[in-house]
């Protein structure tokens, strides 16, 4: 059990508190600092487990996730605002200052992807793409040229937002499209999709994960990929952690953890290709032990050994 007196769990508390009095979480000096001193004490690797913290530090950390969200949407929408003032907003996105981080997580999650699908997906849904949708422009620009992406946010004006960013873009704008609703609305529409990511910030604790997994379970089609975003170590005082055991309907396929400054791990799963025994208490098919399912070979989807920790192969994983 980690308690309030260990000494990192101490300076990201004195960051919440400080975090938690400012008046407002747009843009600004103050927060700017205070997120990245917040960000770069969660980034090295610990001995911290997210799961084994006392009641305490738990509800800190649950308040500081939202917290976290918060400000990413309005950083957000603050740079998503200014680059639609541009003729072609996507010649400047460099401007946001997490740009790179996303040109990095895109590139491992289409490395990722590429080794457990053989075939380039025709359409990706993407759920919680905000009014910055970097992931979606990312991969349609450089890595999947020829997909269709479908980009759900329950904000109206986050995809009012994002919409700006990609109309000027007579490529983009014929391959993105934008439907503002909460996924949990989103039923049978779910089964066109190849591909579906959702990101870290859809289902901001355990439960709520849960239940939009669920949901995806119960409507994805069979043999559709679910690709995730979850978090390691400290960085789980940032974003929520998924478990593979969370993952019920879905065979887990690998899981990697960056140490990098790419702060989320991305989970990869696939819908049972269909469901077995399916009951009242089972209805998307049997709860299958997720740690005899991972990939035992070393893959490093980035090409370098020292960013990346990969989930353990199948040997230690049941020893
Ligand atoms: C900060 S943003 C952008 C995502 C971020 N770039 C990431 O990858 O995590 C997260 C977005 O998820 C949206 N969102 C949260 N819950 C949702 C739900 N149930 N259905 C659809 N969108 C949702 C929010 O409105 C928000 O715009």
């Amino acid at each position: 059990m980690v308690c309030e007196k260990d000494p990192l769990v101490q300076k990201i508390t004195d960051l919440y508190d400080q975090i938690s009095t400012l008046d407002s979480l747009k843009p600004s000096k103050d927060v700017n600092m205070l997120f990245t001193q917040l960000v770069l004490t969660c980034m090295p690797p610990t001995h911290i487990d997210v799961t084994k913290l006392c009641k305490k530090v738990q509800q800190m950390r649950s308040k500081l996730i939202r917290l976290c969200g918060e400000a990413e949407g309005l950083l957000e929408t603050h740079f998503s605002t200014i680059l639609a003032s541009y003729d072609n907003p996507l010649h400047h996105l460099n401007i946001f200052p997490y740009y790179t981080n996303y040109l990095k997580l895109s590139q491992l999650e289409f490395n990722i992807l590429t080794k457990h699908c053989s075939n380039v997906p025709n359409k990706v849904a993407f759920v919680g793409s905000g009014p910055l949708p970097l992931t979606s422009i990312v991969l349609a620009s450089f890595h999947l040229k020829t997909t269709s992406f479908h980009n759900y946010d329950i904000d109206p004006s986050a995809n009012s937002k994002a919409l700006r960013l990609v109309w000027s873009d007579p490529d983009l704008s014929r391959r993105i499209f934008f439907h503002t609703t909460d996924v949990m609305n989103v039923t049978n529409g779910l089964k066109e999709y190849d591909v579906v990511f959702l990101a870290a910030l859809v289902g901001m604790d355990k439960d709520e994960k849960v239940r939009v997994v669920e949901h995806l379970a119960k409507y994805m089609n069979p043999g559709a990929v679910l690709m995730l975003r979850s978090a390691h170590g400290a960085r789980g005082f940032l974003y929520p952690v998924v478990n593979p055991c969370d993952l019920r309907g879905f065979q887990v396929l690998s899981i990697f953890h960056p140490t990098d400054e790419v702060i989320n791990s991305v989970i990869i799963a696939r819908k049972f290709p269909m469901p077995r025994h399916c009951s009242a208490e089972h209805p998307v098919g049997p709860m299958k032990l997720p740690n005899k399912c991972f990939d035992i070979d070393m893959f490093n989807p980035l090409l370098n050994p020292v960013n990346l920790m990969e989930e353990l192969d199948i040997e230690d994983q049941l020893s």
